[in-house]
């Protein structure tokens, strides 16, 4: 069952004391049931915090004065949706909704399974596009080596827009993390983002946008997980704490699980899936999520030297941790503790991915099984590590890759399941 915390904004100043109601609405089923976070019984106008164990998405919130005389109850506040704040798992998850009916929408429209649209190559432009593609095709094979050599096996053209999503990507990241970080302002990735949009309405910048130009043209990629990446390098530049787990989750969505959605209408749906588009999705944003989780945990101590600590502050007040404790870099029993714990977690998102990869599109699976396997393997050599991630960098040797790939290959020959294993259609 979700969390979700709603800010609710008091009334006016005339009411002593304040009992605050909420009224939870899913499809006409009333809430389940709420809890006072504190400070709901308010003595000053202000804020008050609820948080409710929900299994539906949208939730009113009122006020009940203990003086009735001066406040007439239930009517006079209900909150403004703009009021309502919802849990990252929430919000995130409206994007997955959004994107998995946008590949419905389209695929109505074209009246087929999700697939490339070769009619839209447009006349003299082949061999441009041609190097643009390759280009990216050698950036990909340069940065993430594995990943290239999965993609290899996807048809032509899916394997061409991945390496356009993918030198995208990379160069986005680049302006928050690369030689020219420093260097890197709020606006200029505003410039970044509105190039994006530019390139979305085929009017690309240079080469490689070209090539992302064309895919978006080709295959039913939305801008929106785009825009929140870029979201996500504004973020890094002024937060460098994350105050609990839904904090942390909506920075890992912004800068991996968007991934996750750009690539899922790339790689394709297996057309034998019985698995629910926005279940697909959900476990692509899942496998974004346990990456950046993965690469969090292995680069505590890199991440220290910067003065950014990307680990949920509550659990490590709630570990006996302080900030002071990461600086000072001791593998501490209470640290082992809570190590286990965030692994634990992370090993939950790689558990719920799982379920996806194998309703993708077959020759789409090998890469991601790969990248999956892989990349879950750094949980492993943490705890090889004895949970030194401060001065020793968790990685897979070449042996254990090498050991990976056929184990990926052979995964990615199991069927889509019947029952798809909490992914299934629904039946209406
Ligand atoms: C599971 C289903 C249904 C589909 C797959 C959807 C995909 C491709 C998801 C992958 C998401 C992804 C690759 C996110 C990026 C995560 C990440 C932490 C990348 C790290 O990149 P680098 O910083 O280059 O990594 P290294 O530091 O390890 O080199």
């Amino acid at each position: 069952m979700a969390v979700a915390f709603l800010r609710v904004v008091s009334p006016p100043t005339d009411v002593s004391s304040t009992l605050c109601f909420l009224e939870a609405v899913r499809e006409g089923t009333r809430l389940v049931s709420a809890r006072h976070e504190g400070g709901m019984r308010r003595k000053k106008p202000g804020l008050g915090f609820f948080s409710l164990h929900m299994d539906f998405k949208y939730a009113c919130v009122g006020f009940e004065p203990e003086n009735r005389g001066s406040f007439p109850i239930r009517s006079s506040l209900v909150a403004n949706p703009a009021e309502v704040v919802m849990s990252s798992e929430q919000k995130v998850y409206d994007v997955v909704l959004k994107q998995a009916a946008l590949v419905k929408e389209q695929m109505r429209a074209n009246g087929r399974p999700l697939d490339v649209r070769p009619d839209l190559v447009v006349p003299g432009t082949t061999q441009l596009m041609s190097e643009a593609y390759d280009r990216c095709g050698e950036v990909c094979a340069e940065y993430a080596k594995t990943f290239y050599l999965g993609t290899l096996l996807m048809t032509p053209e899916r394997r061409k827009a991945i390496w356009a999503i993918y030198v995208w990507c990379r160069r986005t990241d680049e302006l928050v993390d690369g030689p020219n970080a420093s260097h890197i302002t709020p606006s200029a990735l505003d410039r970044w983002e509105s190039r994006l949009e530019d390139l979305f309405d085929g009017r690309p910048y240079d080469m490689l946008d070209a090539a992302l130009s064309h895919t978006v043209a080709m295959f039913p990629v939305d801008i929106q997980p785009f825009k929140d990446m870029v979201e996500g390098m504004r973020m890094d530049l002024w937060k460098s704490r994350y105050k609990n787990f839904d904090d942390l989750y909506l920075y890992c969505y912004y800068v991996a699980g968007t991934v996750g959605l750009m690539s899922v209408p790339v790689m394709g749906i297996a057309p034998e899936s019985r698995a629910t588009t926005e279940g697909v999705y959900n476990a692509a944003l899942a496998l974004g999520i346990a990456n950046q989780l993965t690469n969090i945990l292995r680069d505590v101590g890199e991440d220290a030297s910067r003065g950014r600590i990307y680990l949920p502050q509550d659990e490590l007040a709630q570990a006996g941790l302080s900030d002071d404790d990461i600086f000072a870099g001791k593998v501490t029993d209470k640290w082992r503790n809570f190590m286990k714990n965030q692994i634990k977690r992370a090993r939950m998102f790689f558990d719920q991915a799982e379920k996806g990869v194998t309703e993708l599109s077959q020759a789409s699976r090998w890469p991601v099984w790969a990248s999956l396997l892989l990349y879950r393997k750094i949980l492993d050599e943490i705890e090889a590590n004895d949970y030194n991630n401060f001065t020793k960098r968790a990685y897979v040797s070449k042996a254990k890759k090498l050991l990976t790939l056929p184990a990926a290959y052979g995964r990615s020959f199991i069927r889509p399941s019947r029952t798809s294993r909490g992914l299934s259609k629904a039946t209406t």
